[in-house]
This record gives structure tokens, sequence and C-alpha cells, in this order.
């Protein structure tokens, strides 16, 4: 397929592309889909506007915003195939992003600057300025919002990562804050299809993609951990298999199966404390390999610096993402609390 040249794939095309500022190319499938390759890493897939979409909806998912973060790549790389071959027909728009190409070529999580810390117009701050992480977040930004303007059906987005630490709870999905609202109940839905068991609810708006596309764009987005980061080949792709069907029956229009044991409950926790990296000689007092959802009870010492101290509070908390090893101001980890069961 002229798209992607002499590259057997999507992935491959990017790869080998990365970091080259390729003009936009647009096809056709043989049933009427239209395809465009908008950069490298970007593909904008519509499809024949006399095809039904009984969902309603407009679906950006994206991958590879952490360059190391492979198997959700893979999972996304695999349905372009299946789709540009034919296997089954697109029923609603989608936007699909491997967000940082040159951090995948060097199986790193960034080059110079976390590109999931850019978004919500961070990349526009002046210690950002010339960096070729901040000018991708510009122009994912303005992707999605064209996408977004294109497409009036209701905006889905979902932000395919894998985690640094093992992890008790193997995936897991935030939900980006925005005041006032609730996840619907048809997420929910998606979210257990997927074999995402476990939910927790942001307290604050960020930087992060989904909390761009949820508060900028009014999307229903959430950042979702399908299990753990590993070279690209090395991934048991089995253990994503939940993600990769669901997000096929939504691409097909097809209607959501209903709950089925061992998933048909989530698991909700809330953030309550965002720890961050204040520079006054922070000290971390959590190991550093510790698991994504070690519980600590009432009083532990989490953090402290020449100030200021953080310890657990009532009730037990658990982290998740401990990481010292952040510039300062950068998240270090987030305290959560368990908030019931849905
Ligand atoms: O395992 C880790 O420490 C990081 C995994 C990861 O990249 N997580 C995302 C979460 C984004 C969010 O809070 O929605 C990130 O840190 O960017
Ligand atoms: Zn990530």
């Amino acid at each position: 397929m002229s798209l992607f040249g002499s590259h057997p794939d999507w992935l491959s095309h990017t790869l080998d592309h990365a970091g080259v500022d390729l003009p936009e190319i647009k096809t056709h499938l043989p049933d009427g889909t239209r395809v465009s390759r908008k950069a490298v890493g970007v593909l904008d897939i519509v499809p024949p506007a006399s095809r039904a979409n009984p969902n309603a909806e407009a679906i950006i998912v994206s991958a590879g915003v952490h360059g190391n973060e492979t198997a959700p790549i893979e999972v996304l790389n695999g349905l372009v195939i299946e789709l540009l071959e034919g296997a089954w027909e697109l029923s609603c728009p989608v936007l699909l992003v491997l967000g940082n190409p040159p951090a995948m070529v060097a199986g790193d999580r960034f080059m110079e600057v976390n590109l999931n810390r850019l978004f919500h117009g961070a990349h526009g701050r002046s210690e950002y300025a010339g960096l070729a992480e901040a000018q991708r977040a510009q122009f994912l930004e303005e992707a999605c919002r064209q996408f977004a303007m294109a497409n009036p059906q209701a905006l889905r987005h979902y932000d395919l990562h894998t985690a640094i630490r093992p992890s008790h709870r193997e995936r897991f999905a935030l939900y980006p804050f925005v005041e006032g609202r609730q996840v619907p109940v048809s997420e929910r839905d998606f979210l257990l299809e997927a074999e995402v068991e476990t939910l927790l609810l942001q307290h604050k708006a960020g930087t992060t993609f989904s909390s761009f596309s949820s508060s900028l764009l009014k999307a229903e987005s959430f950042t979702v951990e399908l299990g753990k980061v590993k070279p690209f080949g090395q991934n048991d792709l089995r253990r994503f298999d939940g993600i990769r069907d669901a997000l096929r029956r939504r691409f097909r229009g097809q209607p959501a199966p209903s709950r089925k044991p061992p998933f048909d409950h989530l698991t909700v926790f809330e953030v309550v404390h965002e720890i961050l990296n204040t520079g006054k000689n922070f000290r971390f007092h959590i190991p550093d390999d510790v698991a994504n959802f070690t519980e600590y009870q009432p009083g532990t010492l989490i953090w402290e610096d020449d100030e200021t101290s953080y310890r657990v509070g009532h009730s037990p908390e658990a982290i998740v993402f401990p990481n010292p090893e952040v510039p300062v101001g950068q998240r270090v980890g987030l305290m959560i609390r368990e908030g019931g069961v849905r």
C-alpha cells in the first residue's frame, strides 16, 4: 500500500521515518474508506458517509506516547493491518496515533522531555522551546482538534500505556479530572470488556494527552495501563487480547457485550495526593522497585523535604507509578485510596 511505501506495515514505516517531517498522503480502501497519513505515526481514517455508525462515536486511540511501552503499539499496528487488508469494515471515524516515534526507535520513555507532560498547552512553556517533543505535542493536539471538528459524533480517546513497575493489578485505567462529571456506564463496560478491572479517578486536571482531550475536546478519555514495559518483540500479546478485541468491536460499530465474569466489576480508587519532586532536598521513602498498588498503613511517612512531609491519612493508601527519577516539579507517584466497587 502506497501509504507506507515499501514498508510492510504502519509500525515499520513509522520507525523508519521517526522524526522526519513527511507531507500528508491520502488514499482510499476498496470499500470507500478514506485513509490519510497526516504525519509519521498519525492515521486519520473515515468510513464512507453512506455507512452507518451505530454507536455514533469518533475514536482517538494513541500508543507509544512513551517510546518503550511497546505492547500497545504492536496491538494498534495489528488492528491497522487487519483494517487495511479488508478483514473487517470500519464504522466510525478513527484517529490513530503512535506518539513518540524517535523514542520508539531508541527504546526509551522519551528523548529530551516526557511527551505525556506536554499537553494541555504545556508544550508552549519557554523551557520546552524548540524541543522536538514539544512540537510533537502541539502537532498532536492540533490533529485531535481537527479530527473532533470534522467528526461531531461523541468523542472518545484511549491513550494506551504499559507501566514501568510490576503491579498488583495488571491492568488499570486513569480517568482525567473534569469538574462535575462521572464515568458513563458504557465506558465502565468498555473497560471491563478490555479486561481492565481497576479505575483510578484523578483529582485534578493535568498535562497528559488524555487530560487535554477530556478538558479541551470534551472527550471521554482514559489513560489505560495494560501491563509492563517490554522491548518490541518481547511482549506476550495474548495478554492484550482484551483491549485488541474490544477496540476492534468498537471500530466495527458492533453492540457492547454484557459484562461477564471474571470481568464483571470495576474496583475504583481515587487519587488523594500527587507526589511531586519539590526540589527542596526531596526525599522519597518508598523503595525504588515497589509494585504499583502496594498499600501503606495510616501514618506511614511517604516523602519529605526541608519544609514539609506527607504521611498516609486516616485509612490505608496505595502507591502507583513510584519514580523519584523525574525533574523538579514533575510527578514522583500518586497516592490512591480505594473508593468502591461498581
Ligand atoms: O509506570 C510508570 O511509572 C508510568 C506509566 C505511565 O506512563 N503512566 C502515565 C500515566 C498518565 C496519567 O496519569 O494519565 C504517565 O506517567 O504518563
Ligand atoms: Zn506511559
